[in-house]
This record gives structure tokens, C-alpha cells and sequence, in this order.
């Protein structure tokens, strides 16, 4: 009997084990992942988890009942330790472990502040996993003092939950702004005057020089710039690195994070990637994309593929974040963009649109539903959009998918 063996129990592996069996796959399954819980959504851990308003088994992607009744084999708090390509078999500590098909759904690791700067001080945070959010979530409370460092979602969610528990947030960024990685000026703009405006002390284009503590525990923070803040905690989100160490090991190519094809095969042709540890061929690079979307459709392409589909993967990026009562949603990826055409819509909501020549390419909606959805199905098709339309806050959007 064929054996499926999945490595990494996230978003993308139990999306994946579920879509092979949707699809009729009756072979074996095995899906492996280091944590201790059952597979779970991340978003949650920097939003409704962290304010302490979700429960536990609402961030579970699927009942544990799921992976029985669908007989698949789910080995959590094992960890894979290296893979034998030639030998199609898994190194789990002493055991070894054979396959026949292979998924890497490993995702991806916070990147930390080193330990020369106090990076490793009790009371520093990355966000990541479940257990991250669970040793944080203490210390976020009414009168506390944190330091946010990195501007990006990690950082710029994080200090919004602060904010809303009574901590007194400093949020420091290295590069000129906020969600540089991400968004656009015109966005990182309206982020800003949001946070200011809930008290969030947002300092750009500085970085953070060390940290201090007293008794193994952060006490003070020191910026590049020589400011000191006394701190009672610190969260750090400087972005991620795909997690390829054990294809690279196994001697897979890696280039940007797992390098697959446009199906999802690795450079072995018995090991496929997918989820935020695989980058893919789009519009003449090979990128990656760190998102919920991209983790599921990206697995459930790579199951039909293992089942022989041969089918393309075909991204179609679009985001989101939850800040305050702000619902930030982005469809399609601006670079390369070479202007912006601002929607104001009603009851404080907006959208920037971003445009190559005269052909739309992305937008950032700011609690507004329809310019996303619009927005959204024009660049998947893509169209474009008058932009005389899009400026004009009483126009009707809707005709334009018509156009
Ligand atoms: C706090 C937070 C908030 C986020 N919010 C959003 C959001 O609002 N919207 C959005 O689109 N995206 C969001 N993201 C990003 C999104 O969660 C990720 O892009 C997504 O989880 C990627 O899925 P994945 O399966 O590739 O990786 P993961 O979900 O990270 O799963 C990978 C799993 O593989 C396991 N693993 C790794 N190596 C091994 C090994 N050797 N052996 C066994 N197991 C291994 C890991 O332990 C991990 O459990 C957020 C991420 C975080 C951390
Ligand atoms: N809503 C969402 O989609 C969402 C929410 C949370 C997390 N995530 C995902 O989680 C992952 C991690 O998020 P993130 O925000 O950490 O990554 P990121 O790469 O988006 O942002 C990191 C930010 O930290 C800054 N930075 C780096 N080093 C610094 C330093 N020493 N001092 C000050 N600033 C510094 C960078 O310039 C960048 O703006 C990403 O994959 C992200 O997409 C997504």
C-alpha cells in the first residue's frame, strides 16, 4: 500500500491529509508534527487568543475525532529529525520510518534577537506557537510597559491587543515604516495614525541597539538612537525564516525557503512542499507567501498532484489582519506598482488601490468588504479597473467586473 508521510502538523499538512483523502486516496497516511497539539490556526495567537477571547479548542483546525475516523496516523510531539532521499525513509530518533510519497509542510521560525543583545532574557516573546502565546499572555496586562520590536503583523497586532489591555506599548522599527515588507506607504500611513491614536508610541527607522535585565529578566530596552525605556516585556516579530533545514540536509534545492515546481515537487521527485516553508515559480520568480490562503490552496494542489493531477499551482495572494476594529484586507501582490488611487468609502472606511501603468495590480481595504471582493476578482481575472470609478467614493464598484 502506497505510504503518504507528511512532515510538519500545521495549517498546510492537515490541509493537505484532508484534501487526499476528500479526493479518494486510500493508501496510508502519516502526519508528523513537533508540537503537542492538534493541528491549529495561527492567526488567532496574535488577535482574539491573545485578548484572552477565544478558547483553546476553537484554534483546532479539525477535531482529533477527524484524523481517526479518516485513518490517518497523526504522530504529534515528533519531531523528524532527517530524511534518507535515496533510501525514501525518516529519521525520528531511533526509529526509522519509510515512504513512499513525501510532504514538507514544515512552515516556518520567528527569527530571535541574538543573546548578545538580551535577546534570550525572560520576558522576550516571539509569537509563533501556542506555547509562545501561553508564556506571553500573562504579562499583558492593565499599567504594564512593552516594547513591540518590528513593525510588521506580528508587531503592529500584538501592540493593538496591548493597547487594549492597558499596556503602554513603544513599537520600534528598523526600516523608513511600518508593514514595509507588505503594504505600501499609503497603508502603513493609515496604520500609523491608528495605532497614535489608540496611545501605541511608534518609533520608525530606528532599531533596537540591546536590552538590560536585572535577576535573568528584561528591565530596560536601549535604542540605536541611545533612548532607554524601562520595560516589563518585550515581543519580538522581525519576520520569519522558512523552516528547509532538513530538505537542505537531504540535499533538496533550496532557494528562497524549499524550491518546488509549479506542481509542488521538490527537486527530488518523491518529495513535495508546500505552506510558508516552499517557494513556487510565479510571473518569472520564485517566490514564497506566508499566509493562510497560500498554505491551504497550495496543499490542496500538491495532494491532487500526488494523486497525478499534474496540475498548476496558481496563486492567487490575498491577506488579512484584525487590528482595533480595523479589518485590513489585501488582494494581490503590489510590487512593481507605480501609482495609487485612493477610495474613501462610507463610515471611515477606505481603500488604496495600486496600479502598474494602468493595469490594477493589488489592494488595501480598510473595513470595506466590497472594494476587496471587487478588487479581488478583477486582479484574478486579470482586468483592471477605471481608476476615475475607484476615486470616486459615490460610484457603484460592482459594474466594473461587468466591464
Ligand atoms: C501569530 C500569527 C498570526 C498570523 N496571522 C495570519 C493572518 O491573519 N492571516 C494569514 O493569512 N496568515 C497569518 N499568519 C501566517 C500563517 O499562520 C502561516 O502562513 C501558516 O500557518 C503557514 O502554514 P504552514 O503549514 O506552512 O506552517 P505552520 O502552520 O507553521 O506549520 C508547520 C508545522 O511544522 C512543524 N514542524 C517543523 N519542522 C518539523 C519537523 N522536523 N518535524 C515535525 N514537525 C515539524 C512545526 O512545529 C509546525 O507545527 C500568522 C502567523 C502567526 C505566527
Ligand atoms: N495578518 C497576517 O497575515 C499575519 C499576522 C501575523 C503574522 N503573520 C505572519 O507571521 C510572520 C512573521 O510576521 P512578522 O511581522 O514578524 O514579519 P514581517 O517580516 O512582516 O515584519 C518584520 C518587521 O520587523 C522589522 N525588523 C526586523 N528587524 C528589526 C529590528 N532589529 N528592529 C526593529 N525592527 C526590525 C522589519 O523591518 C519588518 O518590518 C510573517 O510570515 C507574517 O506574514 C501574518
Amino acid at each position: 500500500m502506497t505510504h503518504i508521510a507528511v512532515i510538519g502538523a500545521g495549517q498546510a499538512g492537515s490541509s493537505l491529509v484532508a484534501k487526499l483523502r476528500k479526493c479518494g486516496f486510500d493508501g496510508e497516511i502519516t502526519l508528523i508534527g513537533a508540537e503537542k497539539v492538534l493541528p491549529y490556526q495561527r492567526p488567532p495567537l496574535s488577535k482574539a487568543y491573545l485578548l484572552g477571547e477565544m478558547e483553546l479548542e476553537r484554534l483546532f483546525l479539525r477535531p482529533e475525532s477527524f484524523y481517526a475516523e479518516n485513518n490517518i496516523t497523526l504522530r504529534l510531539g515528533t519531531k523528524v529529525d532527517a530524511i534518507d532521499a535515496a533510501a525514501k525513509t525518516l529519521q525520528i530518533g531511533d526509529e526509522t520510518l519509510s515512504y513512499d510519497q513525501l510532504v514538507l509542510t514544515t512552515g516556518s521560525q520567528p527569527r530571535h534577537l541574538p543573546a548578545a543583545i538580551g535577546g534570550d532574557l525572560g520576558g522576550v516573546h516571539v509569537v509563533r506557537d501556542l506555547k509562545d502565546v501561553d508564556a506571553m499572555a500573562p504579562a499583558v496586562t492593565d499599567g504594564a510597559r512593552a516594547l513591540i520590536v518590528g513593525g510588521g503583523y506580528i508587531g503592529l497586532e500584538a501592540a493593538a491587543v496591548c493597547a487594549k489591555r492597558g499596556v503602554s506599548v513603544t513599537l520600534v522599527e528598523m526600516a523608513d515604516r511600518i508593514l514595509q515588507r507588505v503594504a505600501a506607504p499609503e497603508t502603513s500611513d493609515y496604520f500609523r495614525a491608528l495605532h497614535s491614536a489608540q496611545g501605541v508610541d511608534i518609533r520608525e527607522g530606528v532599531g533596537l541597539s540591546h536590552l538590560e535585565g536585572d535577576a535573568g529578566k528584561v528591565t530596560c530596552a536601549v535604542l540605536a538612537d541611545g533612548t532607554r525605556l524601562d520595560v516589563d516585556f518585550v515581543v519580538v516579530g522581525v519576520g520569519i525564516t522558512p523552516a528547509s533545514e532538513l530538505a537542505a540536509d537531504a540535499g533538496l534545492e533550496i532557494e528562497n525557503g524549499i524550491r518546488t515546481d509549479e506542481l509542488g515537487r521538490t527537486s527530488d521527485p518523491a518529495i513535495w512542499a508546500a505552506g510558508d516553508c516552499a517557494s513556487f515559480p510565479y510571473k518569472g520568480q520564485q517566490i514564497r507567501l506566508e499566509s493562510v490562503p497560500n498554505a491551504i490552496d497550495q496543499a490542496e494542489v500538491v495532494a491532487e498532484n500526488l494523486l497525478g493531477a499534474e496540475k498548476a499551482y496558481v496563486a492567487t495572494p490575498w491577506f488579512w489582519s484584525d487590528q482595533y476594529d480595523v479589518k485590513l484586507q489585501i488582494a494581490g501582490l503590489n510590487s512593481g506598482y507605480d501609482n495609487v488611487v485612493t477610495r474613501q468609502g462610507a463610515d471611515g472606511s477606505m481603500s488604496f488601490w495600486y496600479y502598474t501603468g494602468d493595469q490594477l495590480v493589488a489592494v488595501d481595504a480598510m473595513n470595506d468588504p466590497r472594494a476587496y471582493m471587487v478588487a479581488k476578482r478583477l486582479i484574478e481575472a486579470g482586468k483592471t479597473a477605471d481608476k476615475a470609478i475607484v476615486a470616486d467614493p459615490e460610484a457603484d464598484l460592482k459594474p466594473l467586473l461587468k466591464a
